[in-house]
């Protein structure tokens, strides 16, 4: 069954096309990854699921319904994890998840039962009583989860959940998101972190300019460039290395340079990796190592929209 459609889902600020006739289906106790980069229309579109915003055109379907005709079957059935954290500093951590379970439908003793339950699942069940604003960052993040998840939702639809969070709450908040989904959630993941969706997404949509490029499984997504290939080269310093003359050269679709490592992706059945090497060694570039690496969600959105995915 489709937890979630949209058909020629179309969001427009005055003249700028945000989102542009999206189409997208999400099937029962799927993790669905949404990836793209800073402004591909990722969180507008959850704006639009959430009817924080209204559609210019299109229809977004939960469980079969329309839900511009059933605003409060949606309401109950979807919980939103914000990109920016939405928690009151004021009210204590309990207080937050009641309240917004609150405004999700949840009454009487089962809010209090399930708003407790929440702050166990994400780790917080000791803390119930203290104020967010004592929180580390992380501990926030949890908190804004357990808000989400309180009202049991059959969706949930987390944007961006792990920016500017140590590494232990991402992974804790990683585990979190694998356990919902073996408790019957079905999930929708939004991140510029290629790694992450790798690591816990069992479908993948790449989102560019409001329109989804590329979607499937990780396999399937990394089979679309079977006619590509990857070569990292480690260099001791940068130095004079030129990335457009590695450019022109021929075969390469693309050359990016992260601290010593330069990676070229170039289409396969080419040999140029001779001309590579020549280059940076008539630049006295002294070369470390050098790897072929097999194509990632990366080198995909990569070949697909010739940037990266965090330009
Ligand atoms: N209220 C608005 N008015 C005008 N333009 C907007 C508005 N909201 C978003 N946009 C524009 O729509 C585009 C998509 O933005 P959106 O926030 O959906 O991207 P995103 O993929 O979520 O990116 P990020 O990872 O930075 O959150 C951007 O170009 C953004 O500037």
């Amino acid at each position: 069954m489709n937890v979630l459609e949209l058909k020629n889902v179309t969001k427009k600020f005055g003249d700028f096309i945000a989102v542009d006739q999206m189409n997208l289906f999400i099937k029962e106790g799927e993790i669905f990854g949404f990836l793209g980069s800073n402004g591909a229309g990722k969180s507008t579109t959850i704006n639009l699921i959430s009817s924080l915003l209204r559609l210019s055109a299109g229809d977004i379907y939960l469980l079969g319904k329309n839900i511009a005709q059933h605003r409060r079957f949606a309401k109950m059935n979807i919980g939103i994890v914000p990109q920016d954290i939405a928690i009151y500093e004021e009210l204590s951590a309990y207080e937050n998840v009641r309240f917004f379970a609150g405004l999700y439908g949840l009454r009487g003793t089962e809010l209090k039962k399930h708003s407790e339950e929440a702050l166990v699942f994400v780790g917080l069940g000791d803390k119930m009583n203290a104020l967010p604003k004592t929180f580390s960052g992380g501990m926030k993040r949890r908190l804004n989860i357990a808000c989400a998840i309180a009202h049991r939702p059959k969706l949930i639809i987390m944007d961006e959940p792990t920016v500017g969070i140590d590494p232990q709450s991402r992974k804790y908040i990683l585990q979190s998101v694998r356990q919902l989904n073996e408790m019957g959630c079905t999930i929708i993941y939004t991140t510029h972190y290629m790694e992450e969706v790798e690591e816990i997404c069992s479908r993948i949509a790449i989102v560019d300019h409001g329109k989804i490029i590329a979607e499937g499984t990780k396999e399937q997504l990394t089979n679309i460039i079977t006619d590509t290939k990857e070569v990292w080269i480690e260099v001791k310093a940068i130095g004079s290395f030129d990335a457009e003359v590695v450019k022109q050269m021929k075969g390469v679709n693309s050359v990016r340079v992260e601290e010593h490592v330069v990676q070229i992706i170039s289409q396969a059945e080419v040999t140029n990796l001779h001309e590579i090497l020549h280059y940076m060694i008539s630049q006295s570039l002294e070369i470390v190592s050098l790897k072929e690496q097999a194509p990632n969600l990366e080198s995909v959105f990569l070949t697909l929209t010739g940037r990266n995915l965090r330009d």
